[in-house]
């Protein structure tokens, strides 16, 4: 397997006194399905929105695909945009819009200005936007308004939305905190075969610690911006769990057991 990514001594302040992550280091394979878990506060969010500089960094360095996000200038920070897409816990789409316009924004990091104001797509981004959504079971739903669609429907819109880039990685930013358990499954689900069959890195911030267990291949527990657990989900002692969560711990009522679902 190669790095698809690596962080090396990352952290971020904010303002004087908080210090949201301390030197975080870790590499990520390609195709790896990798979950983050920790606490609330614990710089989860923060941790995934460094990596393509939605929040920046201020120290460290971050390799994606043999490039140093960093330093890169505006332009070349949007091309590298386009390689990493994002799923946001409140699905970001435009509600007046359908699921297959919701869909073919995702194009337009890749488009100019002009070509995307006017909404110019290609036969063939229509024809990918269509398969898309199709694999996602929303056929019946791709010319629906988004804000008619569930909660689940939309996070499978913003799926779509963010595949249709073609992107090496997925950022998934607590992609099924409003979800409810069944449409968690579907999500969940999905983003495990988008790691498995399409090859693509999956990077997602769960707050529960079950359902990381059971999906990834492997889990990085934070405890106030610094990493306190890095490896495989079937290894995990409740006492390595309780480091993670520390105090929140007690809340947690978990079953240990690992091995991903398929
Ligand atoms: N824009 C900001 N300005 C100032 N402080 C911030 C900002 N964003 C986050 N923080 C602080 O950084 C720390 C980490 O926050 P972050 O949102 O990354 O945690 P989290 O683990 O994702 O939390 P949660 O699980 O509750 O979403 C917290 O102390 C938070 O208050």
């Amino acid at each position: 397997m190669t790095a698809l990514l690596e962080l090396k001594e990352v952290s971020k302040q904010f303002g004087k006194d908080t210090k949201a992550l301390s030197d975080i280091s870790f590499t990520i394979e390609k195709g790896e399905f990798v979950s983050i878990i920790g606490p609330s506060g614990a710089g989860k969010s923060t941790l995934l929105r460094c990596i393509n500089r939605m929040v920046e960094p201020t120290g460290g360095d971050i390799i994606f695909d043999g490039i140093s996000v960093p330093g890169l200038g505006k332009k070349a920070l949007m091309k590298t945009r386009t390689q990493i897409g994002m799923i946001f816990q409140h699905y970001n789409l435009v509600n007046r819009l359908t699921a297959i316009e919701n869909t073919l924004h995702g194009r337009l990091g890749s488009k100019s200005v002009l070509a995307g104001m006017l909404g110019l797509y290609s036969e063939e981004e229509k024809q990918q936007a269509v398969k898309l959504l199709d694999t996602l079971g929303l056929k019946e739903q791709m010319y629906k308004r988004s804000d008619r669609l569930s909660g689940g429907q939309k996070q499978r819109v913003g799926i779509a939305r963010a595949l249709i880039q073609n992107p090496k990685m997925l950022l998934c930013d607590e992609p099924i905190a409003s979800l409810d358990p069944n449409s968690s499954k579907v999500i969940m689900k999905h983003l495990r075969t988008i790691s498995t069959e399409l090859g693509i890195t999956v990077l997602v911030n769960l707050h529960q610690v079950e359902t990381a267990l059971k999906y990834s291949d492997r889990i990085i527990g934070v405890n106030s911006g610094k990493i306190v657990y890095d490896g495989p989900p079937a290894g995990m002692s409740s006492e390595e769990i309780a480091n993670i969560y520390g105090a929140e711990a007690k809340d947690l009522s978990i079953t240990l057991g690992g091995g991903h679902a398929g």
